[in-house]
């Protein structure tokens, strides 16, 4: 278990093994009936499809188990008590051979005014449900001192089963997949 505490009350936190492979399996089997499309991203507060900036899949689960909220909202009360706080969206993301996700915030400075959803994330966190692939690595860039120094490369999400959780306007990317196929659950955790 790791917490980094960032300037403006930013944070990372880590928490490794977290989920054990029953629960990794109840993820697969509600993928299987789920539909997938190619993931998009926002420009200007609009949705785009933009293969430059993302090339994933995004499979949308109307549900997930409960057993996995659990287990992550007691992981984010430890890093912030308010009562309010729950998970508001959520996707599995899988990533093809030579797929990425480029440099980027899941919340900006300016409220997003097509998706309030958006503007309500306060974190985000990432399950990797895999191991079996090459690259890929989530990596934040951790702002540890006004703008100047940049803590590069953080990578922290690396096994199976590990979770992590950030502060939603940190900066971060997945890397090009050199080999096999990547797939983690990604969600919100915000007030609505
Ligand atoms: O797949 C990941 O590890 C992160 C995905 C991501 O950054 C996002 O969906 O905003
Ligand atoms: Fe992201």
């Amino acid at each position: 278990m790791s917490l980094i505490e960032l300037p403006n009350r930013k944070v990372i936190y880590s928490n490794q093994n977290l989920f054990s492979e029953g629960d990794l399996s109840s993820i697969y089997s509600s993928i299987e009936n789920s539909l997938f499309a190619f993931s998009e991203v926002y420009d200007n507060n609009k949705k785009v499809f933009s293969p430059e900036e993302r090339k994933s899949l995004s499979y949308r689960l109307d549900s997930l188990p409960s057993q996995i909220t659990d287990t992550i909202m007691a992981e984010v009360s430890k890093l912030s008590p308010d009562p309010y706080l729950k998970i508001i969206d959520w996707q599995i993301i899988k990533y093809p051979t030579g797929g990425y996700f480029k440099l980027h915030q899941d919340k900006s400075e300016q409220p997003n005014i097509n998706n309030p959803k958006v503007s309500n994330r306060c974190f985000t966190f990432v399950v990797l449900l895999n191991n079996d692939f090459e690259g890929g690595k989530l990596v934040l860039h951790a702002e540890l001192n006004q703008g100047s120094n940049y803590c590069v490369g953080l990578s922290l999400c690396k096994n199976r089963g590990d979770l992590i959780i950030f502060s939603s306007e940190l900066f971060h990317e997945v890397q090009k997949i050199t080999k096999g196929t990547r797939l983690t659950l990604v969600g919100w955790i915000g007030i609505n």
